[in-house]
């Protein structure tokens, strides 16, 4: 193989056009064991996911692990499959993108395309810059959709698309959402998406917000993830109006036997069971689509661990999915991130209210200079 991958012909004064790339963790292809063992094998050979030594990890995880959890996720994948669409995690994120280019084909004028590829697994990163690179993608903006960064998330994401750069010849400019954990959008999106769950079904005796977890000795080492999760848990809280006994902030799928950061969502829902709590909702705001991690362990396997412990109902909010509030701050999120990489698209509606320059004003009102 070349070290570097040849290039479409240069040509001159073509015109600039934006790749826009939505990045999620990645699913396996069907929920069965022959597709789950291959994705978990290139996930949990990330070091940025498990860092124990290579050799010890690499007898582990080949030893024990890829030998009794391909059948067992395949199972739990089986649970939460769409007969027609497939993995939640990856038609959530395709309708995301989707819905995404739709709404910067109202706000942008300039050329520019929206994709979306998986970490591990199908679409590859790989794939979707190559399909932007032949697109003529001179500039990209990558997206991870982790509100809060971590590096076993954000920072894995962001290693797939720098190794493909490496073997580029001709490098596109590239920009990145680093987290948008304290965004007002997203923080506004949350807070709605909770109110209309509420409206429909009633309240609370308590909000469990639940995010994945990380190893503890992450945080000790300066991965800003934890307290990002805090942050979002008390802004989402005070735009809800929650007091702090109303709510907690919890980390839910703890993966091997290390300490994981603390509280432990299911812990903490056998706890409340215990007490005999009525009734407690658990939202998952460090997933921007449901999951895996949401549909099953937090829906199902920690609902029932709640019941079984003696609480009373249990219901579980949807992750923002394709909410239209959601999009609309993906959407602004995007835009300022562009910045002059893109211009803004003018209708003579706003062109009143908007336009600042003379400029500007004679290119919406069609005016001759
Ligand atoms: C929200 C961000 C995520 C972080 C941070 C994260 C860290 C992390 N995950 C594992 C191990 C597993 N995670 C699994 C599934 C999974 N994880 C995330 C997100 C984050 N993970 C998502 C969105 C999903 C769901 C994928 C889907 O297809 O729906 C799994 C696979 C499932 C299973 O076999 O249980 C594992 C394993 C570690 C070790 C880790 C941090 C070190
Ligand atoms: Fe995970
Ligand atoms: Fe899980």
């Amino acid at each position: 193989m070349p070290r570097y991958l040849t290039e479409p012909e240069h040509t001159h004064s073509s015109t600039a056009k934006t790749g826009i790339l939505l990045l999620n963790l990645g699913t396996p292809d069907a929920p069965t064991k022959q597709a789950v063992q291959p994705y978990l094998k290139q996930f949990l050979s990330d070091p940025r996911v498990v860092e124990i030594p290579k050799a010890i990890w690499w007898l582990i995880l080949n030893g024990i692990i890829l030998q009794t959890r391909p059948k067992k996720s395949a199972e739990k994948y089986a649970s939460i499959w769409d007969k027609r669409e497939g993995s939640p995690l990856r038609f959530h994120t395709e309708k995301q993108a989707k819905l995404l280019q739709g709404w910067l084909g109202q706000h942008v004028q300039s050329p520019f395309v929206v994709d979306y590829a998986m970490r591990y697994g199908n679409p590859s990163v790989e794939s979707a810059l190559n399909r932007m690179s032949e697109q003529g993608c001179d500039r990209i903006l990558t997206i991870p959709l982790y509100p809060q960064y971590a590096a076993s998330s954000t920072a894995s994401a962001m290693d797939a698309v720098y190794a493909y750069l490496m073997r580029k010849r001709n490098q596109p400019a590239v920009r990145t959402i680093k987290h948008f954990h304290d965004d007002a959008g997203y923080i506004k999106a949350l807070t709605e998406n909770i109110h209309k769950y509420w409206m429909q079904h009633g309240r609370p005796d308590i909000l469990i917000m639940s995010f994945h977890g990380v190893p503890r000795y992450t945080l000790d080492k300066g991965d800003p993830y934890f307290c990002e999760c805090q942050k979002t848990g008390r802004l989402l809280a005070e735009s809800l109006g929650l007091s702090s006994s109303q709510y907690r902030v919890t980390f839910q799928s703890r993966f091997g036997r290390a300490e994981w950061v603390k509280p432990y969502t299911a812990a903490t829902l056998e706890e409340l069971g215990h007490a005999k709590t009525s009734r407690v909702d658990v939202v998952c705001p460090g997933f921007v689509a449901d999951c895996l991690e949401t549909l099953e362990e937090i829906a199902m396997e920690v609902k029932a661990d709640f019941i079984k412990a003696g609480g009373g109902e249990f219901h579980y909010i949807p992750a923002l999915n394709e909410n239209s509030a959601w999009i609309n701050a993906l959407g602004e999120m995007t835009l300022a991130h562009l910045g002059d990489w893109v211009s803004p698209a003018w209708d003579k509606s706003t062109a009143q209210q908007t336009a600042t320059s003379s400029q500007q004003r004679a290119i919406i009102l069609g005016a001759k200079q």
